[in-house]
């Protein structure tokens, strides 16, 4: 559990970050979002001290962060930013081995974390563990990024803007298997990223920021249905409408009986990624699973039915 206690940060004379209070769960993403200068980064940036706060305090599953060095904090936390910052010289089992490496781990235990990783985030180890960053797609690359902070099984993971250098249809599948692999390894995980319709998708909690200050800290259900300011309807009418509520539906709740051709979807999956599949494989109707099982299918029907309802 992260506890952020009334962090405030003000440089030369200007508040960055204005008494910031939030508490974010194990095992939970919570997504910072606002616009340009809001603060995002300078408050990421103070819970694993790379900005030493003007005043108050973050506590990591109850420990003040000023109880421990810098750098060994540091270790302990995952950083991931836009552009993945990998080692250009350095191999992809390098890059992804660099924590365990500063923390000692013997050489097996390293590649076969190396190794464990590659395959969670689908990238086949024989064929991946020697290359170098230049012969990755940009996907890929972000991908290795990821693996490089998850690499010492952080308590923590923060994440500024990971997908910002993605096009639209890649991060799409990003974020899906970022969400995967937090629900698989149980990280808690703070990501900040500008864009509403990200923080909607990846957050069990968004923290809106305006301006330095916490404006909203709350599920994504409710910061589309009642956002708090004129600034938080801003930022959700940015996105839209049906769109936004149909990515708050889960499958679970059109599902009908029966099959459909293609890939299934999880029944936790929202009917927005629903109509994307359905769109972006020409089919009317996906197939739905869970528990890897078949359960059912959604309709291209039943998507359209709920959105014309105000879903
Ligand atoms: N090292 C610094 N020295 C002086 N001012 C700074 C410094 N870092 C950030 N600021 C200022 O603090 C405010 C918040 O910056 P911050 O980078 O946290 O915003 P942000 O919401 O992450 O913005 P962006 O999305 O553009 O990265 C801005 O007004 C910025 O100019």
């Amino acid at each position: 559990m992260i506890e952020i206690d009334r962090i405030t940060k003000v440089y030369n004379g200007v508040t960055a970050v204005d008494a910031v209070t939030m508490t974010a769960e194990s095992g939970t993403i919570t997504v910072i979002v606002g616009t340009s200068g809001s603060g995002k980064t300078t408050l990421l940036r103070m819970i694993n001290r790379l900005e030493e706060p003007t005043s108050g305090e973050v506590r990591i599953n109850g420990e003040s962060t000023l109880a421990t060095k810098p750098h060994l904090l540091r270790r302990r936390i995952g950083y991931a930013i836009q552009g993945h910052g990998l080692f250009p010289h350095h191999s992809v089992a390098r890059n992804i081995g660099a924590v365990p490496r500063l923390l000692n781990w013997p050489k097996e235990k390293i590649s076969a974390r190396v190794d464990e990783l590659l395959t969670l985030f689908s990238m086949e180890p024989d064929q991946f563990r020697d290359r170098f960053p230049a012969e990755l797609s940009g996907g890929q690359q972000q991908r290795v990024g990821v693996a490089r902070a998850l690499a010492s099984r952080p308590d923590v993971l923060l994440m500024d803007e990971p997908f910002g250098a993605l096009d639209p249809i890649i991060r799409a599948r990003a974020q899906d298997d970022l969400r995967r692999i937090q629900r698989a390894l149980g990280s808690t995980i703070v990501l900040v990223t500008h864009d509403m319709e990200e923080a909607i998708r990846l957050g069990d909690m968004v923290a809106v920021m305006d301006g330095g200050q916490l404006v909203q800290h709350a599920p994504p259900a409710e910061i589309v249905t009642k956002p708090a300011t004129g600034f938080v309807a801003d930022m959700v009418g940015d996105m839209e409408r049906p769109l936004r509520l149909l990515s708050l539906v889960p499958l679970s709740e059109v599902m009908e009986d029966g099959d459909a051709p293609g890939e299934a979807l999880p029944a936790d999956s929202s009917l927005r990624d629903a109509l994307s599949a359905c769109l972006w494989t020409g089919r009317t109707a996906v197939p739905v699973e869970r528990d890897g099982l078949p359960a059912g299918r959604v309709t291209l029907d039943a998507i359209r039915a709920r959105a014309e309802l105000g879903a």
